[in-house]
């Protein structure tokens, strides 16, 4: 048998306009089964957008708001925290729609990907609304005005070029685990946003000193007689460095995590929460199958 390549994984922003195609790229690419839990997550903001997970990879897809729903004016594209939440993934898919011509909107998006250092794809989607013939002048117009790392003609609606797109995507990630389990998605979606919901308060409140990285593991959620739910939460690190930062002096930033991530997780539950968080440490937590299983991750994963 030839010897198995190591895991893939990693974290994809998709930005763009509004109307260019995102859900429907997404809901091709993951189907049903996550659509449903990113409702869900409304409230959050680096929310996930949807897993790919296969049996050599896994893609978490991020939304990054601001950048694709702006309020009222394009300068209200891209704040500073969606730039930064930018620049802390793996690869970034800007979609433009092949329908509609290069515009303020799009440039406004392509100057701030000006600094973002990891790969950004340019995704023309609804090819199949165009002629054929149109396609290269509008691909030009657009690989004028950046670097891309890759440029993709896609129809997310018929499904053309979506797997060649994947199988780039894949291709350039870094070998890494399977962060989210396939099934436990949909079997606990609530324990899996609350995780989800802490991890990104570690991740906003931290800013850049906690890697993206981090694990959050929901070891218990019981709702009590008096209606309440009582939450024990493991914040994972990989050094001891990082266990300071994220308990703070006198613990104050544990508690300012703990403080916001329960207000959303009642907002999302309905529920009055007591939320207990404990930071460890377990260093290089990634490489180690041990510490995957406990977490939950899949065996296989490695
Ligand atoms: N013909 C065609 N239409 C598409 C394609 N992809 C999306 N659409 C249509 O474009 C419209 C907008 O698609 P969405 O997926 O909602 O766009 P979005 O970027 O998620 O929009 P926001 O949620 O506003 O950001 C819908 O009517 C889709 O059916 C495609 O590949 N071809």
């Amino acid at each position: 048998m030839a010897e198995t390549s190591k895991y893939k994984s990693g974290f994809v922003a998709i930005v763009g306009r509004p109307n260019v195609g995102k859900s429907t790229f997404l809901n091709r690419v993951i189907g049903q089964k996550v659509a449903i839990m990113s409702e869900k997550a409304q409230t959050t903001r680096n929310k996930i957008q949807g897993i790919y997970t296969t049996d050599d990879a896994q893609i978490v897809f991020i939304d990054t708001p601001g950048i694709h729903k702006p309020k009222n004016k394009l300068d209200d594209y891209m704040d500073e925290a969606a730039l930064s939440s930018l620049k802390e993934v793996d690869a970034v898919l800007f979609m433009v729609s092949a329908t509609e011509t290069r515009g303020a909107g799009d440039n406004y998006i392509i100057d701030q990907l000006k600094q973002v250092n990891s790969p950004v794809y340019l995704v023309i989607n609804k090819i199949d609304e165009i002629n054929p013939n149109s396609l290269l002048p509008i691909m030009d117009t657009y690989k004028r005005a950046y670097d891309w790392a890759d440029v993709f003609p896609i129809s997310a609606l018929q499904g053309n070029n979506v797997d060649e797109l994947l199988n780039t995507l894949v291709a350039k990630l870094p070998e890494g685990p399977q962060y989210y389990p396939d099934d436990e998605i949909t079997d606990h979606p609530e324990r899996f946003i609350v995780g989800e919901l802490i991890r990104e308060k570690v991740l906003e409140l931290t800013r850049q000193e906690i890697p993206h990285s981090v694990a959050v593991q929901v070891e218990k959620m019981k709702t009590q007689d008096n209606g309440n739910v009582h939450i024990d939460a493991n914040i994972i690190v990989e050094r001891k460095g990082q266990r300071g930062i994220l308990i703070g002096k006198n613990g104050g930033m544990l508690k300012k995590i703990g403080t916001l991530a329960r207000k959303e997780i009642e907002d999302l539950l309905g529920s009055k929460v007591y939320l207990e968080l404990w930071v460890k440490v377990q260093p290089s937590w990634r490489e180690k199958e041990s510490a995957l299983r406990q977490l939950g991750y899949r065996k296989d994963s490695y």
